[in-house]
Order: C-alpha cells, then sequence, then structure tokens
C-alpha cells in the first residue's frame, strides 16, 4: 500500500467535522423519521449509528449528503450549512458507500473507481494513476483486477471497490451504510480489519449506519444508539455504552452479550496483574494492553492459568484467569 509517492498525499489526510443540529425529517404521509436530533462528529472520527430496524439510522444518513431534505435543523459540514451548497457539489465531497455497492456491471473496476474523478473533469492519465493508487489502497491489485467487470469479483472484492470507489475524489466524509452486511461473517470481520487499517491511514470523518453492535464495538471510536423516531438514547465510546448503558433501552439494546464485548474492549493493565513469581518464565507471555479478550483466548490455548504481562519485552506482572474473569468493572 505506497501512498506516498504521489501528490495527493497531503490531500488525502483531510477531513470534516459535521454537526446535526435538531434535525428532523417527516415523510410526506405523515412518518416522523426522525423527531429531533442533534450530533456533533469531529473531523476524523469514526461515528457509528445503530439501532433497531426503523429507528431513522439511513434518513440521518441521507439527509447528511441531501438525499433526502431534512424538515427541520440544521447540518453543518466544516461549519457551512448543507441546504445552502449545491447538492452535486456537496456530494463530491462526501463519499457514500451502500450495501451491494451499486458498481456498474458493464464498467470494468477501474473504470467504477474512476467515476467522480471523471464527473470532476480530471485529465485521464490522473484518473488513472488515483483509481490504481485507490485500487492498491484497499488490497486489490490494480494489474489483476483494473480490467475485470463486477460480476468476476467476489463480493468481499466487491465492497473493496465500493470503499475506493467512495474515495476517488478524496472526500471530507464517508458515508457507510450498512457497507459489510451482504458478505458472510469470516470475509465481514476481515474487511473490517482492513477498513480500520486503511481509516488509521487516511482518516476521514466516518458515519457508518450497522445494526450490528460487534461491528458498532470495533469499528467506532463512538457510537450513537438510536430508538425510534431517531432518539438519541447514547452517544459514547464503546466501552462506556457497554459498561455504563445511559438507560433500560440501552441495556436491553447491548444485551446479555456484554460481559464478553466488555472484555474485547477492555485492555489488560497493571492494576490487573499480580507480581512475578519464581516459576513465571514457564508461563506463556502477553503484552501489556491487549484486550482481556485475547489474554483468555491465549491462556484457553496454551491451556494456563497465568499470562506473564511483558512491556516493551519486560516482564511487569502476572495475570491470572481467576483475576481476568472478576475484573471489578466502573459502577454502572
Ligand atoms: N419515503 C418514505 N416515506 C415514508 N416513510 C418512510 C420513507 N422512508 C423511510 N420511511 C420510514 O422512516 C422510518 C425510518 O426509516 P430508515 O430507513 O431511516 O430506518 P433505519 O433505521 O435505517 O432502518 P433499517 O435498519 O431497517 O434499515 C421507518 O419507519 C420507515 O418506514
Amino acid at each position: 500500500m505506497d501512498v506516498t509517492a504521489t501528490a495527493d498525499t497531503s490531500a488525502e489526510k483531510k477531513a470534516a467535522p459535521i454537526e446535526l443540529v435538531g434535525i428532523r425529517k417527516q415523510y410526506p404521509d405523515g412518518t416522523v423519521a426522525v423527531g429531533d436530533l442533534s450530533l456533533k462528529v469531529r473531523a476524523g472520527e469514526l461515528v457509528v449509528l445503530i439501532g433497531p430496524s426503523g429507528c431513522g439510522k439511513s434518513t440521518v444518513l441521507r439527509m447528511i449528503n441531501r438525499l433526502i431534505e431534512p424538515s427541520a435543523g440544521r447540518i453543518l459540514l466544516d461549519g457551512e450549512d448543507v441546504t445552502q451548497v449545491d447538492p452535486v457539489r456537496l456530494r463530491r465531497r462526501i463519499g457514500y458507500v451502500i450495501q451491494n455497492v451499486g458498481l456498474f456491471p458493464h464498467q470494468t473496476i477501474l473504470a467504477n473507481v474512476g467515476t467522480v474523478p471523471r464527473l470532476l473533469g480530471w485529465p485521464k492519465a490522473r484518473i488513472r494513476q488515483r483509481s490504481e493508487e485507490l485500487l492498491d489502497l484497499v488490497g486489490l491489485d490494480p494489474a489483476k483486477f483494473g480490467k475485470r467487470y463486477p460480476q468476476e469479483l467476489s463480493g468481499g472484492q466487491r465492497q473493496r471497490v465500493g470503499v475506493a470507489r467512495a474515495l476517488a475524489a478524496d472526500p471530507v466524509v464517508l458515508l457507510m451504510d450498512e457497507p459489510f452486511s451482504a458478505v458472510d461473517p469470516i470475509v465481514r470481520g476481515r474487511l473490517q480489519e482492513e477498513f480500520l487499517r486503511l481509516q488509521a491511514d487516511v482518516r476521514k470523518t466516518i458515519v457508518l449506519v450497522t445494526h450490528d453492535l460487534d461491528e458498532a464495538v470495533r469499528l467506532g471510536d463512538r457510537i450513537a444508539v438510536l430508538s425510534q423516531g431517531g432518539k438519541l438514547e447514547q452517544y459514547d465510546s464503546p466501552a462506556n455504552l457497554l459498561g455504563r448503558p445511559a438507560s433500560p433501552f440501552v441495556r436491553e439494546f447491548v444485551g446479555a452479550d456484554r460481559g464478553i464485548r466488555r472484555l474485547a474492549v477492555t485492555p489488560v493493565s497493571r492494576e490487573m496483574l499480580d507480581p512475578l513469581t519464581a516459576d513465571s518464565g514457564d508461563y506463556p507471555s502477553a503484552e501489556l494492553g491487549i484486550s482481556l479478550y485475547d489474554a483468555l483466548a491465549s491462556m484457553l490455548v496454551t491451556n494456563s492459568d497465568h499470562l506473564r504481562v511483558v512491556d516493551g519485552g519486560m516482564p511487569v506482572g502476572l495475570l491470572t484467569r481467576h483475576r481476568l474473569l472478576s475484573i471489578d468493572y466502573p459502577a454502572e
């Protein structure tokens, strides 16, 4: 993934904050999909919208790029009210990725990725260079995949092309509606991991809709839990959401598997460790800061009740299985 060699690299870091101020959407038949929602997303932040079916997630997303016009309220992109911006110009600054991608079947993968730059009238050579660079960035060899057609790719590969296409014109915001839900769980896990690496690289402002809580916990810097009518129940980090659900609704929504999920978002820290002992060297080792979930997995795989925890190669203490399973989480 070498993107450092092009002039666009600095521009790739660009991201803009989004602010929703009291937005409302009432459809012509009277349905109030979103009643009164306010939400701030920082530049470069990945925010996940989650909630039960019909709570208004997609409506919120589509108001941001004006595929749907809000009935009231304001949406600020980089401080500018999006309703004052020409929708076509707006959508060039906002990448949009949807389930099943919607690639053009009669165009090659390279042509698909170059769609927006072509609309923007970029010179041919630049479009090609940018499209190849983007395919590379999402882990597809342009020489191998560039000339293929969408039906000649797997579902996961098509999904990556969708992400590449959304990034092509270097948008300041990426909106993603259930981007990984059309593929099987194993491919989904891999795409999520790749996507996190990609985001670490490009640092776009991302609003992602999902109804998969594991996906939300895995990807989100913050998670917004919505209930019917787009009511914001809680807007928090994954760890706080699981550890301190703000309402009975959220508690029920995050559900019974909360304990396991909390292990995944809680790192091994020094306070959890017992002192080293003479036989510490016999135990499998693990780095300070890995998740409790990974630490437990490591104990199970090695059939050991102890891990020797190291920090930069230096042993700093022992983590016992008993201690791991009785960690005191912050009071709820
Ligand atoms: N064009 C429309 N006309 C009337 N009602 C609509 C329209 N589009 C959506 N709705 C309603 O608005 C509400 C919110 O829909 P939306 O698609 O935003 O929900 P969602 O949270 O994304 O749902 P899901 O998770 O099932 O995709 C639903 O009650 C839906 O039936």
